[in-house]
């Protein structure tokens, strides 16, 4: 059985984190969604949604096999948890894979970590990112 982690915040869910965690599950037989804690993103706007909306909407998919609110102090205390096989990183996601390998190994953790493949829009106006979907809710609706 090879577990499979993916994470992110997953606000105002859309087709590129349908993307993301559909790929992700290509690597293994179990697909674990960690889902951010607002006092970790700090790379961008706090989320919208409650952690566990946020939770129960990624949970919601095929592709995922089960979703975890994540640790709001230890990133690794999920990771410890679901033990996986592998880690896959969204396509733009700021980790890095070495730092990310580096800190697993610190931990005796055995996983390696990929890079999910991006999406592109099928349309014009399909919106692929949460930011852009909050941006046109501000522009339609002030
Ligand atoms: C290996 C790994 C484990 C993570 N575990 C947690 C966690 O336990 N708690 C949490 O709040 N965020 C966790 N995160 C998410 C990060 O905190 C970060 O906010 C997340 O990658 C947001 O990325 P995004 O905004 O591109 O979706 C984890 C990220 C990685 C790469
Ligand atoms: N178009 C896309 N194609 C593939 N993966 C995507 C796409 N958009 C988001 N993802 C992935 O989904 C994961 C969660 O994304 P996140 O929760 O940061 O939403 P986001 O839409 O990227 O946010 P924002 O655009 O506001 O930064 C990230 O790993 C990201 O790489």
């Amino acid at each position: 059985m090879t577990r499979v982690v993916a994470q992110g915040t997953f606000d105002l869910l859309h087709p590129g984190h349908v993307h993301y965690v559909e790929d992700a599950a290509t690597y293994g037989d179990e697909l674990h969604a960690i889902v951010a804690r607002p006092s970790n993103v700090t790379h961008k706007p706090k989320p919208i949604l409650d952690a566990r909306q946020r939770r129960d909407m990624i949970a919601a998919l095929d592709a995922v096999d089960e979703a975890h609110l994540g640790d709001p102090d230890d990133v690794f205390v999920p990771i410890t948890r679901i033990d996986p096989d592998v880690i896959v990183l969204g396509f733009d996601q700021h980790h890095d894979e070495a730092e990310i390998a580096a800190a697993l190994a610190d931990r005796g953790i055995d996983c390696r970590v990929e890079r999910a493949s991006a999406r592109e829009p099928r349309y014009d106006d399909e919106l692929l990112s949460t930011g852009d979907i909050v941006d046109r809710v501000l522009s339609r609706r002030e």
